[in-house]
């Protein structure tokens, strides 16, 4: 398997995760642009690297690209040869570029799957929504499905716009966690606790709920519930939540990340 862009963020996360669960790291090979950058990866984690994406994919049966959107076409484009000529599995992680682009690119007749991991993934913990293109058989979609599994969950979207959505929820999701998290760790601070007890305390209670949340037979809304007295300090805490706007808000930062994603395939390079 050849990640392109192997040792960013995203692939590296993904990379990461699969070589902790056991995947062999030899059969991954990560491309770059900076040499050292890539080196260090290959060196962490124990795959092989290449600066030479055309010698990378020679012999690949699954090449997946993981640069940044904006970087696609040019790569795509210089990839199209040799990949239309062998047609590997592609998968690609990028945000906001419609199947329909990479058949321009990449030429006619190439299995693409589409998918959408977060950076979770590199502890085991990620999502990747995945959606299928044209001409990609039972077995291919096994072999994303794998590369899902092995570092999270996965989920199959029939729409190819049920990406965007998956973006709004689990792509981004995270930086809204994250965000979250710093605003409380601000707050704490302020308020006077040290920096360093209230990120323990931030993140031990992020990590707490979400374990509790996943692992409990009720909803969310019961175990936040659950957490509030009659006239207690969540109750006061939640109000100002709620009063606030925080549900509108989220709702409508959700809908922003999902029309930017709708926004980026309007702005490609043809
Ligand atoms: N960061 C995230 O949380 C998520 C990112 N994605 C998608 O993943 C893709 C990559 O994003 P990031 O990892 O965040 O970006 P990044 O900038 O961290 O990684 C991209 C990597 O590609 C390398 N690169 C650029 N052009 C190249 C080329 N022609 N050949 C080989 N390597 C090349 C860069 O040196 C860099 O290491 C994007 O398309 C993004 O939409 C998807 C889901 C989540
Ligand atoms: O912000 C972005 O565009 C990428 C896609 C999903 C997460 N990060």
């Amino acid at each position: 398997m050849v990640f392109i862009g192997g040792a960013g963020n995203m692939a590296g996360a993904v990379i990461g995760g699969m070589v902790a669960s056991g995947y062999p790291a030899d059969n991954i090979v990560a491309t770059g642009r900076d040499e050292q950058k890539l080196k260090d990866f290959c060196k962490r984690t124990g795959v092989h690297g290449s600066t030479d994406n055309l010698a990378a994919i020679e012999e690949a049966d699954v090449v997946v690209l993981s640069v940044k959107p904006q970087g696609m076409k040019a790569m795509c484009e210089s990839l199209a040869e040799k990949v239309s000529a062998r047609k590997p599995l592609v998968i690609t992680l990028a945000a906001g570029i419609p199947l329909a682009a990479y058949q321009r690119w990449l030429g006619a007749g190439v299995p693409i799957v589409r998918a959408m991991p977060n950076t979770p993934a590199l502890v085991g913990t990620g999502v990747t929504g995945l959606y299928a293109g044209d001409g990609v058989t039972d077995e291919h979609k096994s072999v994303a499905t794998q590369m899902a599994d092995a570092v999270g969950i996965a989920l199959w979207v029939e729409q190819e716009s049920g990406i965007d959505q998956v973006i709004a929820v689990s792509g981004s999701g995270p930086a809204y966690y994250f965000q979250f998290m710093e605003s409380m760790i601000d707050a704490a601070e302020k308020a006077g606790m040290d920096r360093a007890d209230a990120e323990r305390l931030t993140l031990q209670t992020a990590l707490g709920a979400a374990k509790l949340a996943v692992a409990a037979d009720v909803d969310v809304a019961q175990l936040k519930r659950n957490v509030m007295s009659p006239n207690g300090t969540t109750e006061r805490a939640i109000k100002r939540f709620q009063e606030g706007g925080l549900p509108q808000l989220v709702e409508q930062a959700m809908g922003d990340c999902a029309a930017r994603a709708a926004e980026m395939a309007n702005e490609l390079d043809k």
